[in-house]
């Protein structure tokens, strides 16, 4: 993130001085925004940057405790380096928060700098690989750096102490946090792609009840519970591969225009990657801890692969933004959307189906059969239904409290819901267009529309409380969109090894036992636990001491 800020906020000069050295590896840098008492909200940091005239330069300080620097990657040891957001103060006002490159250890020894206090924060959830980052606690106490580390693309202060605001909007010194979200998506693919291999190759060895005369026991993945717990996992990891590749176009769309000075499209970034941060990243969570469940006691085992991969992967609904704060950001966003729609403007992009409000406002679901909802416009025009009524009504219900904000607060909760609501339908739509392109390989375009019609059907299913509340679905509609649902499970079962070994992971990139291609589980699991430490003695530690004694007085009771 060091890098990307630099990128974003920085001049050509800025960046003809410090990318070189951080491609390099002649400085290791790193981005230092959230502090110990804020981090959601940005506006808040406390760190101070001074201009002191006098000297050309900038006072960096931590004034209080909780504008301790807190959680930056690599900041507590590794980095010699930081981009620092502090609040910018010259000629006495504040300007509010801005980026600051501030070197924090020496190049020579990689001591810290005088006036800096830096160390790691401590452990981290589980023993999760993330305890090999080294997320970390910073201090300044009056560090001095000169004024052309400001990272002046935005704005800049001149050799008097004047502020200048460029004529970009203020927004962009949130660039680098746009940038890593609409990454994110992509990498909650990765993750999720990676759990469901796991599981459903694990499903397929594994053998559970049904034998007949002796015959072979049932395998877990033809289970219909196991089909309808897992199958909609397997949708959503290609689900959220074809959106995450919709948002890096949308995303070097967006910075191309901004090379150009236009900024139509800012609100679009950002409420796409935003929105689908938080989406993805919360399904990801949770469905990794499903993938857990769905391969039983030897999922909960290191050598599975599934409580590391967990681990380190929960955090995503925090870093980067918590989850629920960048939603609210969508409701924002939808809120004025819908405001300017009896104004005439049309919404553009992923907001244009909010421009048929007429249409979507009355329209009845013309599904009739469980088949019609093979139908792509079937589901199409009942997840905009959705999307815009919960919209339109959060609106109406905001418009009837004392005030806007009030109203936005109080609503907040159906806010949420109308986020995902229009994520969801961003998520269906770019599935529903990538597999109406032309797509090589025999068959594979069906088995991508079975998959597309599972993550649609299912998360209508899912949400169906929504669609039936807005009267955007009627019960029997719900109910045939939930048969067709099963009759897609069996047209998917056949596949489905195939649809996660097309993954293409190696077994080292899985990790993990349950997952290996051969799927030559047992003796696999029972070569892993003899590698144990445990299992160095055949006695254990601690018996002389503590269970020898036990076992013998208690002997010695019962002889009583
Ligand atoms: C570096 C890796 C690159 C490659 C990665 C490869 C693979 C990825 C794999 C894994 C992930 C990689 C790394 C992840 C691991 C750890 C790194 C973690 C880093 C961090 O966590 S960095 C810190 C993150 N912190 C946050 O996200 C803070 C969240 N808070 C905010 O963004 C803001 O405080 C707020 C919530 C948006 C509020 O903003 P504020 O200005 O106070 O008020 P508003 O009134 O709400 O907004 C004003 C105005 O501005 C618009 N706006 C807000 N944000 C943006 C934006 N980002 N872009 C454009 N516009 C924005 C907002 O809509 C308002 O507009 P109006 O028109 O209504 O005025
Ligand atoms: C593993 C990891 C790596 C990180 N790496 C970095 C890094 O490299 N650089 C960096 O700068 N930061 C980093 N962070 C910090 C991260 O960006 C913040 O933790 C994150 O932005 C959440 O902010 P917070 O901790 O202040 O949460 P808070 O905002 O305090 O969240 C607490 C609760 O309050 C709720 N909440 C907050 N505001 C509102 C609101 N307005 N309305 C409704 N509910 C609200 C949230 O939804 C949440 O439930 C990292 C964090 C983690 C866990």
């Amino acid at each position: 993130m060091f890098v990307p800020a630099i990128k974003g906020q920085g001049t050509e000069e800025q960046q003809k001085k410090w990318l070189p050295l951080a491609y390099k590896f002649q400085i290791i840098g790193c981005y230092a925004q959230t502090e110990l008492g804020h981090g959601s909200n940005v506006q808040g940091l406390e760190t101070t940057a001074t201009f002191d005239p006098m000297t050309d330069e900038f006072v960096i300080h931590s004034p209080t405790l909780t504008s301790s620097k807190w959680w930056p990657g690599g900041l507590g040891k590794a980095s010699t380096h930081a981009v620092v957001y502090a609040r910018l103060i010259t000629e006495g006002k504040d300007y509010g928060i801005h980026g600051f490159i501030v070197q924090l250890r020496s190049l020579e020894d990689h001591s810290p700098l005088p006036g800096v206090t830096l160390g790691d924060i401590g452990g981290k959830f589980g023993s999760g690989a993330y305890n090999s980052m080294d997320n970390g606690v910073l201090r300044f106490d009056h560090v001095r750096i000169p004024r052309d580390q400001m990272l002046m693309r935005l704005s800049q202060v001149t050799r008097e102490g004047k502020y200048v605001q460029s004529d970009v909007p203020k927004q962009l010194l949130y660039g680098t946090m746009v940038y890593v979200r609409q990454s994110i998506v992509a990498d909650a693919s990765k993750a999720l792609s990676r759990a469901v291999c796991i599981a459903v190759r694990y499903s397929a060895i594994r053998k559970q009840f049904g034998s007949q005369d002796g015959g072979p026991e049932t395998q877990v993945l033809n289970y219909r519970t196991q089909q309808s717990r897992l199958f909609p996992l397997l949708a959503s990891a290609y689900a959220f591969r074809f959106v995450g590749d919709w948002l890096n176009w949308l995303y070097t769309d967006v910075t191309q225009k901004l090379e150009v000075k236009d900024y139509s499209t800012l609100q679009e970034a950002h409420a796409c990657t935003a929105g689908l941060k938080a989406v993805t990243t919360s399904a990801t969570a949770d469905a990794i801890e499903e993938c857990r469940k769905l391969c039983g006691g030897h999922g909960y085992l290191n050598s599975s692969g599934l409580p590391e991969l967990f681990a380190v992967y929960v955090p995503a609904c925090t870093y980067e933004g918590d989850n629920v704060v960048l939603l609210l950001q969508v409701a924002r966003i939808l809120m004025k959307t819908v405001s300017q729609l009896t104004s005439g403007k049309q919404p553009v992009g992923t907001m244009a189906y909010m421009g048929k409000v007429q249409h979507l406002m009355q329209s009845k679901c013309a599904v009739k059969t469980a088949e019609d909802w093979l139908n792509p416009a079937f589901i199409q025009e009942a997840f905009e239904a959705r999307a815009l009524r919960m919209a339109v009504n959060c609106a109406q219900n905001i418009g009837q409290a004392s005030n806007q904000e009030e109203g936005f607060y109080e609503r907040s909760p159906d806010l949420l819901e109308a986020a995902v609501a229009h994520i969801q339908l961003i998520i269906v739509t770019k599935f529903i267009e990538k597999v109406h392109q032309d797509i090589p390989g025999h068959g594979v375009k069906e088995q991508l529309q079975n998959l597309c019609n599972v993550y649609a059907l299912y998360t209508l299913h899912k949400h169906l409380g929504d669609f039936l509340a807005t009267g955007s679905l009627t019960p029997k509609q719900g109910a045939l969109a939930n048969e067709q649902l099963g009759k897609l499970y069996a047209q998917v079962r056949p596949n489905a090894v195939a649809l996660v070994d097309a993954f293409n992971y190696t077994d080292h990139y899985l990790g993990s036992v349950l997952g290996r291609y051969d799927g030559n589980v047992y003796p696999a699991l029972y070569e892993e636990a003899w590698k144990d430490p445990l299992n160095e003695t055949v006695v254990p530690e601690g018996y002389h001491e503590y269970l020898r004694p036990l076992l013998k007085q208690q002997l010695k009771l019962s002889r009583l």
